[in-house]
């Protein structure tokens, strides 16, 4: 069997960049403090299965129009592959096998019963009408339909894809399988078998593992001020509760420009001024720029990166100011950034633990659709800071034990049970 690296694109002068290797980093140096044997080794570090689509969308023009589309499942070892489908021009196929791994990796640090999976669709949503996306989403779906199901897969919102998109992806499968399958998708709209708090389950998660952070490192939110990189599901509720708790918001981005307000932005109102505007650029009680790089290099105690990849590289990481950084995003901070990061004693929470709270609702989603019984918002909320509490602790003691950063304890702790599981089960032979 080949390693994973061989099904990684290599190019010596963008490996920093790609996710796929950078995840492979992680993962190689957990497995080396494991002592993973060779072929449980080799069989976690590469993609169970991946499927790429190619579907002709009508378009309003009347042009039809081909849209690539991946859906990559990573591992199903702990239970049915789970992760979410982003819509964007940048999406590449190491890129959603980096972000399926991370979805398995992810879905054992906090202990949910579902292996990895991540999807993608090479696309433009913002040159798109809602008809053309829900088109493009149908199609896609049903590209896919042999291998998603409530036991095999179940795919959620991510970038650019929201409870709509998953409610499309819900009515496609549906018809399909000729009855109405809710736990096939989570991030679905309430009425068709959403959880409460799911749509803010990653921002909450992202303030849990902040205010976590914040004891083990001595200092309360009121004294924290917080740079937070991206303004959608993630960065946007994430700030909002951050500002709720009683930090001390100081920069939000989108991807045109960045607001600045050293007193601090009033968060409810920058979000409003964002849905009604569609834009942060206007808003009055603070100052607008447009050097989005920059953003992170502002002076600050925490930094949030809420967006997308490969955020901090080794190109800026010398220069960011931030004592502690909770990574909303997946994979925002590359290998080597990290590894220059922890040098300086920077503390960072890493993507698998600190963004974990969207799966788990997740997972909260999925179990009520399969019982169609329906929990309170104070229940979901309470079941995920129990699990986020203890997840934290739990990757904070394995960092300990090891002696090793909190990125590289929850590789351990995770990789170490999906290993397990995989002797368990033995091998098929
Ligand atoms: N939605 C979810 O439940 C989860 C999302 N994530 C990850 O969080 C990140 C953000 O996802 P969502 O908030 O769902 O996406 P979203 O589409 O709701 O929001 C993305 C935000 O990032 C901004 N952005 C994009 N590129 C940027 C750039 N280069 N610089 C600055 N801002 C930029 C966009 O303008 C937007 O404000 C992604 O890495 C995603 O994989 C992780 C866990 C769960
Ligand atoms: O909610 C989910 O199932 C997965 C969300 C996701 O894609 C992620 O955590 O990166």
């Amino acid at each position: 069997m080949a390693t994973g690296s061989a099904v990684a694109s290599h190019d010596p002068k963008n490996d920093e960049f790609n996710p796929f290797l950078s995840m492979q980093d992680g993962f190689d140096t957990a497995a080396d403090f494991l002592g993973l044997e060779g072929g449980v080794r080799d069989v976690l570090s590469m993609p169970d299965r991946e499927l790429t689509v190619n579907v002709p969308v009508l378009m309003d023009d009347g042009t039809v129009r081909v849209f690539t589309g991946y859906r990559v499942q990573h591992n199903t070892l702990r239970g049915p592959s789970k992760g979410g489908i982003r819509f964007s021009p940048d999406v590449n196929l190491d890129e959603v096998r980096a972000l399926s791994a991370w979805m398995t990796w992810k879905c054992s640090v906090v202990n949910v019963p579902f292996g990895g999976g991540k999807g993608g669709v090479i696309c433009d949503p913002r040159t798109m009408s809602n008809g053309e996306l829900e088109r493009l989403t149908r199609r896609y779906t049903a590209a896919i339909l042999d291998i998603i199901g409530p036991d095999r897969d179940v795919p959620a919102p991510d970038m650019n894809t929201n409870d709509q998109t998953m409610a499309w992806i819900m009515d496609t499968y549906s018809m399909h399988q000729r009855k109405t399958t809710t736990a096939v998708v989570t991030g679905k709209p309430l009425s068709i078998g959403g959880s409460r708090g799911r749509r803010e389950a990653t921002g909450r998660g992202v303030m849990i593992s902040a205010n976590e952070a914040l004891k083990m490192i001595g200092k309360r939110p009121e004294d924290t001020r917080v740079v937070v990189q991206g303004s959608g599901n993630v960065g946007g509720l994430g700030a909002m509760l951050l500002h709720r708790e009683g930090y001390k918001i100081t920069s939000i981005s989108d991807m045109y420009g960045y607001l600045v307000n050293d007193r601090g932005l009033d968060m409810p109102a920058v979000l409003a001024h964002l849905n009604a505007n569609r834009t942060l650029e206007g808003y009055k009680e603070a100052e607008y720029a447009t050097d989005g790089k920059a953003q992170l290099e502002l002076d600050c105690d925490a930094l949030v990166p809420a967006a997308t990849e490969n955020q901090i590289t080794s190109e800026n990481a010398d220069r960011i100011k931030a004592k502690l950084i909770v990574e909303g995003a997946n994979g925002p901070t590359t290998a080597i950034a990290s590894q220059m990061l922890a040098a300086r004693g920077v503390t960072i929470v890493p993507d698998i633990l600190a963004n974990a709270g969207g799966v788990t609702v997740s997972y909260f989603e999925w179990v009520q659709d399969r019982m169609g019984y329906f929990w309170t918002e104070e229940i979901v909320n309470s079941r995920l800071e129990q699990i986020m509490v203890t997840s934290f602790a739990e990757v904070r003691e394995t960092a300990e034990k090891y002696k090793v950063d909190l990125r590289t304890g929850a590789y351990i702790l995770s990789i170490g049970r999906v290993a397990s599981v995989y002797r368990m089960r033995g091998l098929f032979s």
